[in-house]
């Protein structure tokens, strides 16, 4: 199988090794010349894995016709540049290739999700399919070998299993599935959480507040999920509990510093003014919330999350009004 992975930044980076470790037939897309030298001539990719020492069998391309005649492609850009991705190469396909989805979010303007998006991008002569490869995975860590678990998600059995064969090995295991909604919907609300959850601890909360943010978290996933066609069970899996728990947990998460920054300064106005790293989570909040309101699903987590990051309430305050709401039972 010959297999292009799109996107040189961490987490293409981190999966493309994986497949160069598994002695697959794999090239790395990127678009900055530099970090392709870097990746080709001294086995680094330093801008996101600092002294990191990669599989030096990894090969990286700017060459984006490499797609042309690939079994395989990996789609590793985030949300925003899906469509444009798949615009891109579409023309230049030869024949169909199972396009695997690692990004965790929404398509601003039409709120689907990434498998939708993909569907409606890539012509059907050249679309075997679509995988999900989603799951707790801090690219961080998996650039290390450390090991990991996470679920290829598809509608078409034979093409799960085709990705788990490819990416499985001693440090990832890869579990397949078929619920396409449940698993992408906790995927990308779980960004919120991570958020939320670093505010929290930006404000000085410790392990019982992040334990009640989890799970009264997992509540809102399962209400927005199970309401569009998820399965209950998939939001106790890996892409629902699984992926919750580390972003909301770790130190790695984009979203979870992202977070935490806005809690210790109790704005989000430098937040705003200078990132520049991919933290999915802040334009997921505002779909999520306008969703919510209009089909009457109760999410005052991401409320509150919406509601300081758009509306410029104080997180102190959010913190406070989702604690005084009026009493009631858990289930
Ligand atoms: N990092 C992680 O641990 C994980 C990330 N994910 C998800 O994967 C997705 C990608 O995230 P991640 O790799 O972390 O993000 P990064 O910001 O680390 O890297 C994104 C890469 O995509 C490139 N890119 C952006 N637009 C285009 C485009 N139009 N064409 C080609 N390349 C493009 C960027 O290039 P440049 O910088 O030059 O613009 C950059 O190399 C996100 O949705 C994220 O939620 C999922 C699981 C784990
Ligand atoms: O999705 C991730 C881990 O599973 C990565 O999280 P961040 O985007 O918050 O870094």
């Amino acid at each position: 199988m010959k297999i292009v992975v799109i996107g040189s930044g961490s987490w293409g980076t981190a999966l493309a090794q994986t497949l160069a470790d598994n002695n697959q037939d794999v090239l790395l897309y990127g678009v900055d010349q530099n970090e392709i030298e870097n990746i080709n001539e001294h086995h680094r990719n330093e801008k996101y894995f600092k002294g990191v020492d990669l599989n030096p069998d990894l090969k990286a391309t700017n060459d984006i016709h490499c797609v042309k005649d690939a079994d395989m492609i990996v789609l590793a850009v985030p949300t925003i540049a899906i469509e444009p991705i798949c615009k891109q190469i579409d023309p230049l396909l030869e024949k169909k290739a199972i396009i695997v989805n690692v990004s965790k979010g929404f398509q601003p303007g039409t709120n689907e999700r990434m498998s939708e998006v993909i569907r409606r991008t890539i012509s059907k002569d050249h679309l075997s399919s679509v995988v999900s490869l989603i799951g707790p995975s801090h690219a961080e860590e998996v650039v290390l070998r450390q090991l990991t678990s996470i679920d290829a998600i598809s509608l078409k059995e034979e093409d799960a299993k085709a990705v788990q064969e490819l990416f499985s090995n001693h440090y990832m295991r890869i579990y397949t599935g078929n619920d396409e909604i449940g698993s992408e919907l906790g995927a990308a609300i779980k960004n919120v959480m991570a958020i939320a959850s670093g505010i929290l601890a930006g404000l000085g909360y410790g392990d019982n507040t992040r334990a009640a943010l989890i799970t009264r978290g997992l509540q809102e996933m399962i209400r927005y999920g199970t309401h569009f066609g998820g399965k209950p069970q998939t939001f106790i899996g890996l892409t629902g509990i699984g992926d919750l728990i580390v972003t909301c947990s770790s130190v790695h998460s984009r979203n979870f510093q992202a977070g935490y920054q806005i809690g210790k300064e109790n704005t989000v106005e430098n937040f705003l003014k200078n990132n520049k790293k991919t933290v999915e989570g802040v334009r997921t909040a505002k779909i999520v919330h306008d969703v919510a309101k209009e089909n009457g699903i109760d999410m005052p987590i991401c409320e509150e999350v919406y509601q300081i990051l758009y509306e410029g309430k104080k997180p102190e305050h959010c913190a406070n009004d989702l604690m005084i709401r009026k009493l009631k039972a858990e289930f």
